[in-house]
């Protein structure tokens, strides 16, 4: 890694390289103004600040190795098609009614699709997914860059394009965790596969309830475990552009950390969701009705400004959820 970037000061980053700083602030760091290198603010950090954050300079350090190590690895040509948007031209809704409607999505938004069940969500992440060209139920076609995508694309057999999270990940290799994480990662081709595995075993503890080791087998993962390990692996590993996530909250895990790990790269992030923090936490939502796209609602800065209120909300439920898990009594009403 770029020591040298470690040497940069606040105004150069601020302007050349403004990830490096949002991957700091999403630990929680702020940063003086002036002209103090980034290794001097994070010197300048309060002892207790590590504490409170629960890792220390040094595995801070690692995990923005990790991190830039990713980005490094999407932005090297032939690793990943670049990919700047992609656009979906409505087909029909479940009763044949024309869908009229053209959608552009780009790199570095997330769009939440909602929808009561049954509506027909997985079936616009499977459209996106299979690069549909009027070929799936729904008639619709997906445009990569605003062209269609060459048939090599869709058919290839390793879907690097697209990287889906689903509800179910059964793994069935017998292989432990730390195994697992460094095939995917040798297959990657990352340097160094060491720390970008233990980084991803450790965020995805931070997504899971109850932790595991790297020697965990991979078949004695509960499902929560699993999805997060996935989650993590997806946000470090993946060099697909677009991520399509179906469900992530009955899954047990962190939604809010889950979502903001894999929004740390430049993807283009779809998640179907009943959840309203999920759903607000994107720029926008595409509602979907009787299979078809019914409208599309752009996140109010009034809607932005209810999510501390829904996550106040929230983390009640989560309260109740663990005294439950731990087998205590919820007759108090003053939760
Ligand atoms: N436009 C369409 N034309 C025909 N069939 C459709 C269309 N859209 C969805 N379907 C079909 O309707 C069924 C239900 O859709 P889907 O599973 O995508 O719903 P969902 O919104 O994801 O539901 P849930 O919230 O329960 O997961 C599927 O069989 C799907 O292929």
């Amino acid at each position: 890694m770029k020591n040298d970037i470690l040497l940069k000061n606040f105004v150069t980053l601020k302007q050349e390289m403004p990830y490096v700083l949002d991957f700091f602030t999403h630990y929680g760091v702020s940063f003086q103004p002036g002209d103090l290198s980034l290794a001097g603010q994070l010197d300048s950090l309060p002892a207790d600040f590590f504490e409170d954050i629960g890792i220390g300079k040094a595995e801070l350090i690692q995990s923005f190795e990790a991190y830039m190590q990713n980005r490094e690895l999407l932005e090297t040509p032939g690793n990943a098609q670049r990919i700047h948007s992609i656009t979906i031209i409505g087909g029909k809704d479940k009763n044949g009614t024309p869908e009229d409607k053209t959608l552009t999505l780009n790199a570095g938004s997330i769009t939440s699709i909602v929808g009561p069940t049954g509506s027909g969500k997985s079936r616009l992440l499977a459209d996106i997914e299979w690069l549909a060209q009027g070929d799936t139920p729904t008639g619709r076609t997906i445009l990569i860059n605003n062209e269609t995508p060459d048939s090599e694309l869709r058919f290839s057999l390793d879907h690097k394009l697209v990287a889906q999270l689903s509800q179910n990940m059964n793994f069935v290799m017998d292989v432990t965790v730390s195994e697992f994480i460094t095939m995917h990662a040798e297959s990657r081709m990352v340097g160094n596969i060491e720390s970008v595995a233990q980084e991803i075993i450790r965020q995805a503890n931070l997504l899971a309830g109850e932790s595991f080791l790297p020697e965990t087998p991979l078949t004695a993962l509960s499902g929560g475990q699993s999805r997060a390990l996935m989650i993590a692996d997806t946000a470090f590993l993946s060099t697909s552009p677009v991520v399509l996530i179906d469900e992530i909250e009955n899954a047990g895990i962190d939604r809010k950390k889950a979502l903001q790990l894999l929004v740390k790269n430049e993807k283009i992030i779809l998640i179907a969701t009943h959840d309203p923090i999920l759903a607000l936490m994107a720029e926008q939502r595409l509602v979907i009705k009787n299979g078809g796209i019914h409208k599309l609602i752009i996140t109010s800065e009034n809607e932005k400004n209810n999510l501390s209120a829904l996550e106040a909300i929230d983390n009640k439920m989560l309260t109740l959820r663990n005294k439950l898990r731990l087998g205590e009594i919820i007759e108090d009403t003053n939760f």
